[in-house]
């Protein structure tokens, strides 16, 4: 399984550029293959191309182009959540991030930087493509201008979203700070995370802090006058030289930057001797405002010395200047290898790593949202391409999800009806579809109306069917649907649309028959929760199923979970949470789920439970404390039709979550029903979930 790790911060300049570069060199020595992925960068970067992509991919050597390694700028992102888009953003980001998984081992993701237009969204953002990226987080926050208590009550807030979106919070950082306060910040933490949750603190360090000569140069479109060669001298505290020489050079400390008007030449030369004093300590650099360049002798003595640091002559008065060198933020870029080599000492040495990674590596993502899921469907599918038939071939929604499914040529169709009718609708609809790549079938003139009519005779004669009842019944696009099926003209079946379940599933049921070891055919509905799957069954199929039956249903209903990637965790529902309730409905659960016990120790079931019990942490555990289900089940069984089917209703209508299905389970081939009631997303998403179990899941 691939795994990942998303870095997130909460406001701009947390310098989690630091703990990128520390946890990806850690990585490396961890996993041979560690991918890197920002799903959002800002627009400006993005044509001179994002720094922080840059810097590790050249610096880590990723075998990965700057293009893959993005979804969006910033912009992109704002302007599709203002035109109500917000779901393309994460269909887009899980695509990329999914291709990433295919070639790499391990992948860090590295979250937004929260330096511009959009921050007021931006975090909610972030937490939603860590929840749907299914991967754990670690929160990087700055301890720049805050109190200890301000600075822990920001992460809280934070770690508290993260939590309650189900995102699974590894570590917290606390950067950038005073190295005085490093213990009393991490117990300041520690107050109110679990023990399990690692907490660093890592003190502020001046050499990352402040920016180069080489940044104040292009931050200031400054004009190097010498030392060409110390543009990366890292610039420590800064001062005005205005005062008298003799006064000023007692304020220059280890890497002061000094800034004075160019006319300045006894500031000039005299911090250029203390530079080389013994006396004194070494300067980055000096900038000289007003767009003045010291007068020809003076450069000329300058000339004469051996080594310069850069002098800049910059436009703009002293104040000015001094003002802007003061906001110039530090940046990391790929040539930027003093930087890097600091960042990743730093991060060793505060950061317990070992501990770390070895929990990133071996995390286990607890569930699949619903946009993971979706996107894991089409996957699938494509992977062998099936033929499904839609016997509803002039219902409109049928004709706008067969558009859709035509459109990324992920499965064949084939429409059964009158052609001309289903042409005049397309027409009439405006609908786009390329209709050479659509199969068109009206059952009575097909050339295999007179097979199929035998077959289903030999197949149903025992039933008092005889050859008229035959012709009649192929000449129903259910039966003639159901017949390709059976001949292996088609790989699956969806209908209901139009017609009921009965009429949809009865020739099924009829000839397609059951699968070896099952007795029983139901049905369960992939239930697209806002940040989870469940799987409900069975809603469609069986009125008042035995405890047999219920317990058949339920073990097929695990082994469907199973195979859609989905963890199963059976919950066998009831108005009894263990012994809570009596009754002879509840008693016939409680059998149903002594039976899969019996017949499936391997699987995880509870019943009879009640739905807030099974599905709620708290509640499961104060109803039911000693069930390794309750509060987590994934699988809910419900015990008839009446609760079933009124139940997915209630739900899909009421928090307008996607039903995937009903899918048939226990049939020899794949045959889904639809609900009346169905969308086009319904349609859509129930022949992907027929594609696939044509290719026998
Ligand atoms: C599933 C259902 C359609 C079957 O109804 P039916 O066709 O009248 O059932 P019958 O008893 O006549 O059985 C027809 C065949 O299907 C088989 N069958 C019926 N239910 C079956 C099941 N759950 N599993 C396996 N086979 C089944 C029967 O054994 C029989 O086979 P045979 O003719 O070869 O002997 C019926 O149970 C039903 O209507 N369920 C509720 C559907 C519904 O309204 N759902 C709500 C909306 S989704
Ligand atoms: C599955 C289902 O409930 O179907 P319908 O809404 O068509 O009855």
């Amino acid at each position: 399984m691939n795994k990942g790790i998303y870095i997130a911060t909460l406001e701009s300049d947390s310098g989690k550029s630091l703990i990128t570069l520390g946890l990806m060199r850690t990585l490396l020595g961890k996993t041979a293959k560690v991918g890197y992925f920002r799903p959002i960068i800002n627009e400006d970067k993005k044509n001179n191309k994002d720094n922080h992509i840059s810097t590790v991919l050249s610096h880590f050597d990723v075998d990965l182009s700057y293009e893959d390694a993005f979804a969006f700028t910033r912009n992109e992102i704002i302007q599709k959540r203002n035109t109500g888009k917000s779901g393309e953003i994460i269909d887009t980001i899980i695509q990329k991030y999914k291709r990433l998984e295919e070639r790499f081992d391990f992948i860090l993701v590295e979250g937004s930087d929260f330096s511009g237009e959009g921050s007021v969204f931006e975090f909610d953002v972030n937490v939603l493509i860590a929840k749907n990226l299914g991967i754990p987080a670690i929160l990087v926050a700055s301890g720049v201008n805050k109190t200890k208590e301000e600075l822990a009550g920001s992460l809280q807030l934070a770690y508290n979203t993260f939590i309650n979106k189900d995102v699974n919070v590894m570590a917290m950082i606390a950067n950038k700070i005073n190295p005085e306060n490093l213990e009393l910040i991490k117990e300041e933490l520690r107050n109110f995370l679990p023990d399990e949750i690692d907490v660093f603190a890592i003190p502020s360090i001046e050499t990352l802090a402040n920016p180069t000569i080489k940044e104040i140069v292009e931050a200031l479109d400054g004009d190097v006058l010498f030392g060409n060669d110390f543009l990366d001298n890292q610039t420590g505290s800064f001062g005005v030289g205005a005062m008298q020489l003799r006064n000023y050079i007692t304020k220059l400390r280890h890497n002061s930057l000094v800034i004075t008007p160019g006319d300045r030449a006894d500031i000039i030369l005299g911090a250029l001797q203390a530079n080389i004093s013994s006396n004194y300590p070494r300067i980055s650099g000096i900038i000289l405002t007003g767009g003045l360049i010291p007068e020809e002798p003076i450069l000329k003595l300058i000339e004469g010395l051996s080594q310069v640091v850069p002098i800049v002559s910059v436009a703009g008065g002293t104040f000015n200047v001094t003002n802007q060198v003061g906001s110039i933020k530090s940046n990391i870029y790929a040539d930027s290898t003093q930087k890097i080599e600091t960042s990743i000492s730093t991060f060793e040495k505060y950061v317990s790593i070992e501990t770390l990674a070895e929990r990133l590596i071996n995390f286990k993502p607890k569930g699949i949202t619903p946009r993971m899921f979706q996107y894991g469907l089409v996957t699938k599918a494509r992977q062998q391409k099936k033929r499904i038939v839609l016997p509803e071939g002039t219902d409109e929604r049928i004709l706008h999800a067969v558009a859709r499914l035509v459109a990324i040529d992920i499965v064949d169709i084939t429409l059964l009806g009158d052609k001309n009718k289903i042409l005049e609708k397309i027409t009439n609809l405006g609908i786009l579809l390329e209709l050479d790549k659509i199969e068109i079938i009206n059952p009575t003139e097909s050339e295999y109306y007179d097979d199929y009519s035998e077959t289903f005779y030999e197949l149903r004669k025992h039933k008092n069917v005889n050859m008229d009842m035959a012709r009649d019944s192929m000449s129903d696009v259910s039966y003639y649907g159901t017949m390709m099926i059976y001949k292996g003209h088609a790989d699956g079946m969806v209908s209901g649309a139009v017609h009921t379940t009965q009429h949809t599933i009865r020739p099924a049921l009829q000839f397609i028959k059951t699968k070896p070891g099952v007795s029983v055919v139901s049905s369960i509905f992939f239930m697209c929760l806002e940040d989870r799957v469940s799987i409900f069954g069975d809603c469609a199929i069986n009125p008042n199923p035995t405890a047999e039956a219920l317990a058949e249903i339920a073990i097929s209903s695990a082994d469907s979970s199973q195979a859609f990637g989905i963890e199963p965790k059976i919950a066998m529902l009831s108005y009894s949470s263990g012994s809570s309730g009596k009754g002879e409905d509840v008693d016939r659960v409680r059998r149903a789920t002594e039976i899969i016990k019996d017949l499936r120790p391997d699987l995880k079931v509870a019943g009879p439970i009640q739905y807030d019990a099974a599905v709620d942490m708290t509640i499961g555990k104060s109803k039911m404390p000693d069930s390794d289900v309750a509060g987590q089940a994934s699988v809910l069984i419900f015990p008839d039709l009446n609760t079933g089917n009124n139940t997915y209703k209630a739900v899909q209508r009421e928090t307008g979550a996607l039903a995937i299905g009903p899918m048939l389970q226990g049939l020899n081939k794949p045959v889904n029903d639809l609900s009346r009631g169905c969308t086009v997303d319904d349609i859509f998403n129930t022949v992907i979930i027929t594609a696939i179990q044509a290719q026998g899941i």
